[in-house]
This record gives structure tokens, sequence and C-alpha cells, in this order.
């Protein structure tokens, strides 16, 4: 059995008052795919917001690649290799696809934002190297034809690819995916899922994604976890979790 990447202990969230997650633990292996499921307003992308240090938990421990605290910072965790895309696609519109799979480069990169200001140290090689990597990801996901293409131009099943691409350019050891699928038609969702596993694979990066369509979820992951009211109510490999009596009632629509 691989290694334990990620393990988020009794983590508990609130927003003045109101519970968003309520003590919810579980482990994510390094180079899993793991799918967190539930209903519109379970606690999903509030827990991304916590492992990437956007949300700063009242309670619990996030244990990341040896390291073990309540909250980092999100600058922090990019340090760490954790990226993320987000469920509105969150990507410079204006600009190139190459030159925003590049900016994704930028966050992994080891010279130091004024060194690449100023072009000083490490930053020309770094340049090339990392307009190197960014071709190789957009060959890997098949978007190379539309390198040049204005992001905000293209169809959105295309930007959703390109944010992945971005993400993939950080070199990250764990990806956190907001509805990757989010708004794209089952031949797109399909090719999707298609990418997901060829990166996690490929690249060998950790996969926590959310996703609402039980059947891509099924299909594409190792490992799910399902929520629902802020609490984890089931744990497993997909079948175990598809079967799981909780879950049947709270996300897969039968009657509570
Ligand atoms: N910044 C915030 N301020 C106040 N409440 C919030 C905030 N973010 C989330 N919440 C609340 O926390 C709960 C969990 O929301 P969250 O967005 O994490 O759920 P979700 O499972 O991702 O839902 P969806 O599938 O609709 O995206 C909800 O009740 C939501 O209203």
């Amino acid at each position: 059995m691989s290694a334990e990447l990620l393990r988020l202990s009794n983590i508990s969230l609130s927003f003045k008052g109101v519970k968003a997650i309520t003590d919810i633990s579980f482990a994510v292996a390094e180079g899993e795919i793991c799918a967190l499921i539930g209903p519109n307003g379970a606690g999903k992308s509030s827990l991304l917001n916590v492992i990437n240090g956007v949300y700063a938990p009242q309670e619990g421990d996030i244990h990341f690649a040896g390291e073990t605290r309540r909250r980092m910072s999100p600058h922090h965790a990019a340090e760490l290799g954790i990226a993320r895309t987000f469920q509105n696609i969150a990507l410079f519109k204006g600009m190139s696809v190459l030159d925003n799979v590049i900016s994704g480069a930028n966050l992994s990169s080891r010279a130091s934002w004024a060194e690449q200001a100023l072009t000083l140290g490490r930053a020309p090689g770094e340049e090339d190297r990392q307009r190197e990597q960014a071709e190789e990801i957009l060959d890997f996901l098949e978007i190379q034809p539309w390198r040049q293409a204005i992001v905000g131009e293209l169809p959105y099943g295309l930007q959703k690819r390109v944010e992945l691409a971005r993400a993939l350019a950080a070199q990250p050891r764990l990806l956190l995916l907001d509805e990757p699928m989010a708004g794209m038609n089952q031949d797109e969702k399909r090719a999707m899922s298609r990418f997901i596993r060829a990166a996690n694979r490929a690249f060998g990066a950790t996969v926590v994604l959310i996703e609402h369509d039980i059947g891509v979820v099924m299909d594409v992951s190792d490992h799910i976890v399902a929520l629902d009211y802020g609490k984890k109510i089931a744990d497993g490999d997909p079948d175990t979790v598809r079967h799981h009596p909780e879950v049947i009632a709270a996300y897969l629509g039968a009657a509570h």
C-alpha cells in the first residue's frame, strides 16, 4: 500500500458560528485520485480551501508531506507542491494559452519574484526551462493547436483543460481540482477524465477532486470521501462508497 501524502485530522471549520465542516478526518495516499462527493453545501470546496491554506480551521491538523500544522498560507502550500483549479475558471482570459501555462510554472519557480522581475540569478535559464515544460504539457493535454489562442475566446471545455495544464506546470505533488468537469457534455467529461488519469500517471501527481457526476466519479477515482452537512458519511473505494446506505440516501437521491 502507498504511503500517505495528506492526512486531515479532526478538522472543524465554521463561519461566524455556522459550521461548514465538522470533525472530518481522512487520508490520501501518494499517487491516488481521491474524489470528494456530497450534495450542495456539504463542505467540499471549504475542505479544498483548508487543504491549500485559504481557510484556517478552528480545530484539527493537516499533515502534508511530513509536516503537521493547523493552517498554512496559500503561498506556503504552493511551495510545498499543492496546486489547484477553481469551480469558476480562474485564468488570465486576455492572455494566450501558452502564457497562462507558463504563469503556472512561475508558482513553483525557484527564482524569487524579484529575481524574475530583474531577470537576475537563475531566472533566464529558468524561463527557457519553463517554456519547454509548458509546451510539453500542452502537447500532453492535446491543446498545442491553440497555444497562441486567447484563452477567453476558447470554448469552455478547452478553458478547463488549459486550467489543468496551468496547474500541472507548477509540478504539484498534490493537485486539487474543484469541479473539473462542471458544465461539460458527456464527451467532454470523458475526455477530461482521461486527461486527469493520464496526468496522474505521467506526472505522478496525487489528485483530490470534487465532482457531482457520480458516473464520472466512479470511473476516475481510486478512493471516495462522501460528505453531507459538513460531516463525513463514507470513506473507501468506489464500490464500497457507492453502496453505503448514507451515501445512497444523501447523494444518490433516495428520500431521507
Ligand atoms: N466564505 C464563506 N462564508 C460563509 N459561509 C461559507 C463560506 N464558504 C462556505 N460557506 C458555507 O459553508 C457550507 C459549505 O459550503 P461549501 O461551498 O464548502 O460546500 P460545497 O459542498 O462545496 O457545495 P457546492 O457543491 O455547492 O459547491 C455552506 O453552508 C456554505 O454556505
